[in-house]
């Protein structure tokens, strides 16, 4: 079966290498400079058990989905509307599309613009672009993807390609936990300019995330989602597990990029409005992102 990857990025390419490494064939569709050098050379796949040259197919056209029966959806959630428009006429009606991507409504995004089924997928990897086509792969790498009619054969595709997979029936759920943590550390890290460890040291810093994560889970039960585990030992544990570590949004910052902040704690103010459920803590957060984004002209947010 063909595998496209649309967004040839960290996660894409760890993904999308792991499976042509595995032998499939994979289609990596992204920017001018990664599709150059992996036409060029291959994937340059740096993982932390071996590094490896992967010769894959690799495009900046959209349409080079057509023919596959999976596509893995990389980009991040403020380019999911664009992607997804761009990807649409040429995937085949069989295909299933399965978002690799943080924040709870990327599926229901995609969807809406998609005949194809939508599948959602928690990512739990720490992976890098070290360079053009060249991908770092810093930890993890586990997917835990949502029920779908051909669910049980992806995941077996994923495994034999060494990606641990599981499917779940509450994949929303577990989003929802992984949100929930995005919330706590990423916009506070971003606007401190600091890693976890020092974030968390600072007083004052336990009780803000606090109150994040009581609106978040206020938001998630409004929405009747169950938000499995033990949310708070979760976000202690960020903390003490990858102390030195800075947040995507406080590294998209430090690039001038837009980040994915209106995904995070500005999809739970925008949900939490919808629901009547207040999110004072979340709409700080979310304004002074904002606000610092607008300041260092990374593109408004969509
Ligand atoms: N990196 C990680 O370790 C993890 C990331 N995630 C999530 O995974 C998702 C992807 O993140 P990540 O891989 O880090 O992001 P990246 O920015 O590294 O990768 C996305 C790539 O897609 C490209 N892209 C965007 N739109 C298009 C398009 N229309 N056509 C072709 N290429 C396009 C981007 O280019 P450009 O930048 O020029 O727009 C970029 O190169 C996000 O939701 C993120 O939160 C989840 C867990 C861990
Ligand atoms: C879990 C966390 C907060 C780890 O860095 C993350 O996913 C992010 O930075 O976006």
């Amino acid at each position: 079966m063909k595998i496209g990857v649309m967004g040839a990025g960290a996660v894409g390419c760890y993904y999308g290498g792991m499976l042509a490494r595995a032998g499939h064939e994979v289609v990596l569709i992204g920017r001018p400079a990664h599709v150059d050098a992996m036409r060029h050379a291959g994937l340059l796949l740096e993982t932390q058990s071996f590094t490896e040259r992967v010769p894959v197919a690799a495009s900046v056209d959209p349409a080079a989905v057509a023919g596959a029966g999976l596509v893995l959806f990389c980009v991040k959630s403020a380019d999911t509307a664009d992607a997804g428009a761009q990807i649409a006429p040429h995937l085949p009606p069989d295909a299933v599309v399965l978002s690799l991507q943080n924040g709870v409504d990327n599926t229901e995004r995609l969807q809406a613009l998609l005949p194809q089924a939508v599948v959602p997928a928690v990512v739990y990897v720490a992976t890098e672009m070290a360079g053009p086509g060249h991908v770092k792969h810093n930890g993890r790498g586990e997917l835990v993807i949502g029920p779908a009619a051909r669910g049980g054969d992806i995941a077996r595709l994923l495994q034999d390609a060494g990606i641990p997979t599981r499917v779940s029936a509450n994949a929303i759920g577990e989003l929802w936990a992984k949100l929930i943590l995005n919330c706590a550390y990423n916009a506070l890290s971003a606007i401190a300019r600091l890693p976890y460890g020092e974030l968390v040291a600072y007083a004052g810093v336990k009780e803000v995330m606090r109150d994040v994560v009581a609106e978040c889970l206020a938001v998630a039960r409004g929405a009747g989602v169950s938000v499995p585990g033990d949310v708070d030992e979760a976000v202690r544990l960020i903390a003490a597990t990858m102390p030195a570590q800075f947040s995507s949004t406080a590294q998209d910052m430090a690039r001038g990029r837009r980040s994915e902040i209106d995904h995070l704690n500005g999809y739970v103010v925008r949900k939490g409005a919808e629901l009547g459920v207040a999110t004072p803590a979340n709409r700080v957060l979310h304004t002074i992102v904002g606000l610092l984004e607008a300041r260092i002209g990374a593109p408004p947010g969509g």
